[in-house]
């Protein structure tokens, strides 16, 4: 294994790369592209690298599905921490292109959606076409294949394009989540400002089945920060539940509301707790009442003496 090579969504020039970027220790690790998410986990789960950044969630389009189900199947791996990066977007052309010129365009898929509005103002006859990344798609108009790509305005210079347009985003203030992740491992210690990943499978179908599993979470005062359905691949209906959860495992709440879906749930997969990115403790809501460390505690302390007697 190498302990200090990273795998990222590459190629060159990716916001992913970009997100990798900011995180201190990048600037000591070997940083290497690869052509998918699930090429980018692979390299972790064969020991390869020592982890991976991959996009997860995008404000406007919702969760990046390639890496939810690679999360929720295969080898286990653990997110180690989260990044989120403002997104906007650049139309990158050759050299000289001109608007009225552009009869394709190309993007990573969850491009689309954060562009889509300003391609029908401005581009409304213009063919789209996916591509593997954002990045990716910058490559292949400096191959001549398309026309134009949305990327980073930073991926310009990668691929010899110009930037034609810059700050293209239908959504003010759109934000890509991405994670670092790694092999299962402890989790680093609670920072006071945590999320903890879970993804549920749900038992047998019955009216209420997913209520019982938030009821866990709600009794315990757990706020809920995201709930994503994916389909488990067993048939129409069949889905799992990536759940993100405010705190930590070793949070007495977070851990018995794990405990308590543990037990009605066929199958908990833990993704890991990690530092919420740009919140600190202070930013963290006041914990519902009955619900710290403290209380739980007292309360199997006062259990433990009713069962010997000594209440
Ligand atoms: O990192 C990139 O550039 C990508 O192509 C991936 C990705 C994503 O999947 O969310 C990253 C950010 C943008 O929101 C669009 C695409």
């Amino acid at each position: 294994m190498s302990a200090t090579r990273y795998t990222y969504l590459g190629p060159e020039g990716t916001f992913t790369e970009a997100a990798l970027r900011t995180l201190p220790e990048a600037a000591t690790r070997e940083l290497v592209p690869m052509v998918s998410v699930p090429a980018a986990l692979d390299a972790v789960r064969n020991g390869e690298a020592a982890a991976a950044l991959v996009p997860i969630e995008n404000s406007v389009e919702g969760g990046v599905t390639a890496t939810l189900d690679e999360l929720a199947s295969g080898e286990p791996l653990m997110i180690y921490r989260e990044v989120v990066l403002p997104i906007a977007f650049a139309l990158l052309v050759r050299p000289g292109t001109k608007l009225s010129e552009i009869k394709t365009v190309t993007g990573h898929p969850v491009a689309q959606p954060q562009v889509r509005n300003w391609l029908r103002a401005h581009l409304p006859e213009a063919v789209w076409e996916s591509a593997a990344s954002n990045a990716d798609g910058a490559r292949l108009v400096q191959e001549g294949r398309f026309d134009a790509a949305f990327a980073g305005e930073f991926a310009a210079a990668t691929y010899g394009l110009e930037p034609l347009v810059t700050e293209i985003h239908d959504a003010e203030n759109a934000e890509t989540r991405f994670v670092l992740v790694g092999r299962p491992a402890r989790p680093a210690a609670p920072t006071g400002a945590d999320k903890t990943s879970v993804v549920l499978w749900l038992g047998d179908d019955h009216p209420g089945a997913l209520l019982e599993l938030l009821q866990e979470f709600a009794v315990r005062g757990v706020n809920l920060m995201l709930i994503q359905s994916r389909p488990t691949g067993a048939g129409i209906g069949n889905y799992c539940f990536a759940v993100d959860a405010e705190g930590h495992i070793a949070d007495r709440r977070v851990g018995e509301a794990l405990m308590g879906l543990k037990r009605i749930c066929p199958k908990v997969r833990f993704l890991g707790s990690y530092p919420r990115a740009g919140v600190s403790a202070e930013d963290v809501r006041a914990l519902r009442r009955g619900t710290s460390d403290a209380e739980f505690t007292a309360a199997s302390d006062w259990l433990a003496r009713v069962q010997d007697g000594r209440a």
